[in-house]
């Protein structure tokens, strides 16, 4: 008789570089292909209990969220509240933004921009120092007070608050041109805007504290609307595993971001594991960013992303990042820390958070942009 053993060898992990503000991190990731996510990795939750006056309705939406934040750092959404027909006309704006011409698109190109508003050309951008530039192309608008849909007397904006106000009126001059943009684009941001203030009370009560705890926080607040447009990949850019958009976490709060159903969507789960976030009818993705990540002395992650458009038709996706307002100097929140777990992080601004990983991505493009427009005249020097 004989005994076979089976030697099952573990899959071998690579080193994923991240930017960070304060330099690089690293992550182990396995090296098995991204397969689709389980409902437990990333779960649909029914926000119909965000609009329940009983407080026990949203406790129990509350305990939902902290698992998933806990636990991956995206969830979807569903019962969000935000109109089928908003969405559709932000997309159709999306569209017809991206259909145009390349000098009209670049009527609003982001070297105006004092704040990183305005447009981004594909292959203009590159966030993941270990993968290739982003093929995507994107546009973004800012917080702007006039155009909050929560009753505001201008006049009575805080000092404070004036210098870290991001929105610029450009974008909106230099897109005129487009029936209906701003004020479908902007229906569309006042409602992610509307929706994020409420979800960041169950936030709150996730956290145990308060539930009004971030609405003060939150009068003037990180709100950046971006539309991100992933052409179909090229051959080429298959053969060299080009990415719509490198692996990255987002910077603020927390990020509501609308796909469509193309695919495309991977998050790096705990074990290491590239998992696609499939896209679900009807619904929202949540995921948490850096600054919550910090608030929460690392109880909730900020979760590495990236996305491949490997479809035969383009990919177009909408995320809105919601934050503290800019001024507001926040450190761990006290219910997060213990004596086991002391604070990991300084107090800091949402703003100044945001303004130095937003400036070492440019930076970063630009030097890489720089060493491209060497190295043909390297090379004549070399032969
Ligand atoms: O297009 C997507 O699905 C993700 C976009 C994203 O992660 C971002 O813009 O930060
Ligand atoms: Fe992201």
């Amino acid at each position: 008789m004989s005994t076979t053993t089976t030697i099952t060898t573990p899959p071998t992990t690579s080193k994923l570089e991240l930017r960070t503000a304060y330099g690089p991190v690293y992550r182990d990731v396995l090296n098995t292909p991204p397969r689709d996510c389980t409902a437990a990795e990333i779960p649909i939750i029914d926000l119909s209990r965000l609009y329940s006056e009983k407080l026990e309705d949203r406790k129990a939406l509350a305990t939902d969220i902290r698992a998933a934040a806990i636990n991956t750092g995206f969830f979807y959404i569903k019962n969000h509240g935000i109109e089928k027909q908003t969405i559709a006309d932000a997309k159709k704006q999306l569209l017809a933004f991206f259909k145009q011409p390349m000098e009209d698109k670049m009527k609003i190109s982001q070297q105006f921009s004092k704040y990183y508003n305005g447009y981004k050309g594909p292959r203009q951008t590159f966030i993941s120092p270990g993968e290739s530039v982003d093929v995507k192309e994107s546009m973004g608008w800012r917080y702007d007070p006039r155009y909050d849909p929560d009753t505001k007397d201008l006049n009575a904006i805080p000092e404070e608050v004036k210098p870290w106000i991001r929105g610029e009126e450009f974008v909106w001059e230099g897109t005129s041109q487009l029936p209906g943009f701003k004020e479908e684009v902007l229906r569309y941001w006042s409602s992610c805007l509307t929706l994020a203030r409420k979800l960041v009370k169950i936030f709150a009560l996730s956290l145990n504290i308060p539930e009004d705890y971030f609405d003060s926080r939150t009068t003037y607040p990180g709100a950046d609307g971006v539309f991100n447009y992933y052409p179909v990949t090229t051959e080429e850019e298959k053969e060299n595993n080009s990415v719509g958009l490198g692996s990255h976490t987002d910077l603020q709060l927390f990020t509501l971001l609308w796909q469509d159903m193309i695919g495309g969507l991977q998050v790096l789960n705990k074990d290491g594991q590239w998992i696609k976030a499939v896209p679900v009818e009807g619904t929202i993705v949540v995921n948490i960013g850096d600054f919550m990540m910090r608030l929460c002395n690392d109880i909730y992650k900020s979760t590495v992303h990236r996305v491949y458009n490997r479809a035969q038709v383009e990919r177009v996706s909408m995320p809105f990042f919601f934050g503290l307002n800019f001024n507001c100097v926040e450190g761990v929140i006290p219910s997060c820390a213990s004596e086991k777990n002391p604070p990991k992080y300084e107090a800091m601004s949402c703003g100044d958070w945001c303004q130095l990983r937003f400036k070492l991505e440019n930076d970063e493009m630009k030097k890489r942009l720089a060493s491209e427009a060497q190295a043909p005249s390297a090379l004549i020097v070399a032969a």
